[in-house]
């Protein structure tokens, strides 16, 4: 039997137990705020940033709503992001990727403060990470070790295996499951013979951005399935990155698209904007 792993649910909770910290903090006289930053207007972006401020007002976290022209230069981005570093009433900043082509992503996530560093993409939270020294933590990858910690799920020994290489998830996820004991391997657009490397896995994790790339073929029976992709097809269809169609009752544990991993990235916001803005006392 598969068991399908309900990232919807298991946000919506840990956003309903979120409300008492946001409640404390704001007793204790601190208002925590998140600055969320928009540049252009992709359609998929506006429609997560928009469901970042819904259950951020729902927690009781207060947001900066900034949303800036397509055209905005990067010297432009790096001076909003410098001066919100300095606004003590700012506990998390987040700037909403893909930025336009004239951006650099790197110089953006570098001028973040780590310590307001919303997204953990930051070098000095990445180093903290791979030194497993945890501190602000990219939140999808985190959001995917809650899931298999609330779905108990075995990390320490299992063979994991990541297809997806991106700063986002591919890299901070394979530090997360190094430091929590996995036997862990990256494969990527390069990886050759991709099918035997995902059939060694116990865990595999897909983030490859390319719609049902991955199949049965390339799983082993009995295996947990992650699936980070989210694409949306000709027909208005949302698919993973897994061609789920013919795994039921092969796989052990698998996430939905959607329903799965999505959802667990904005409650994982929520949850690192409370610890950053606990943490500015
Ligand atoms: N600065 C960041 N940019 C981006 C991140 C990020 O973590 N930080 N991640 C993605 C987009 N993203 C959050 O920003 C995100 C993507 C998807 C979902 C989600 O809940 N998806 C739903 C389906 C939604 C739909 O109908 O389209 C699901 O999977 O159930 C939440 C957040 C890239 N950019």
């Amino acid at each position: 039997m598969t068991v399908m792993i309900d990232g919807k649910k298991t946000a919506s909770q840990i956003q309903s137990e979120l409300v008492n910290k946001a409640q404390a903090l704001k007793k204790a006289g601190l208002t925590p705020c998140l600055a969320v930053v928009l540049v252009g207007d992709d359609p998929a972006s506006q429609v997560y940033v928009r469901n970042k401020h819904r259950a951020a007002q729902k927690i009781g976290i207060k947001t900066k709503d900034i949303h800036l022209p397509k055209e905005t230069s990067q010297a432009e981005l790096l001076k909003l992001i410098t001066e919100l570093n300095s606004d003590p009433t700012v506990h998390a900043i987040l700037v909403q990727m893909p930025l336009p082509a004239q951006i650099d992503a790197e110089a953006m996530i570098n001028t973040i403060a780590p310590e307001k560093d919303a997204d953990g993409l930051n070098p000095t939270n990445i180093g903290h990470l791979f030194m497993d020294d945890p501190r602000a933590l990219a939140c999808t990858p985190r959001g995917i070790m809650t899931l298999l910690e609330k779905y108990q799920i075995e990390v320490a020994g299992k063979e994991v295996v990541i297809i997806g290489r991106s700063n986002l998830v591919g890299r901070p996820l394979a530090a997360l499951m190094l430091n929590a004991d996995a036997t862990v391997t990256i494969a990527h657009s390069k990886t050759k013979d991709l099918k035997k490397i995902a059939r060694q896995a116990d865990i595999l994790v897909v983030a490859t951005g390319r719609a049902e790339m991955i199949t049965k073929d390339h799983i082993k029976e009995g295996a947990v399935v992650i699936d980070v992709g989210i694409n949306r097809l000709a027909d208005g269809r949302l698919v993973g990155d897994v061609a789920q169609g013919d795994l039921d009752g092969y796989v052990s544990y698998l996430t939905p698209v959607p329903g799965g991993v999505g959802p667990m990235t904005i409650a994982m916001l929520m949850q690192q904007t409370l610890e950053l803005a606990e943490k500015s006392r």
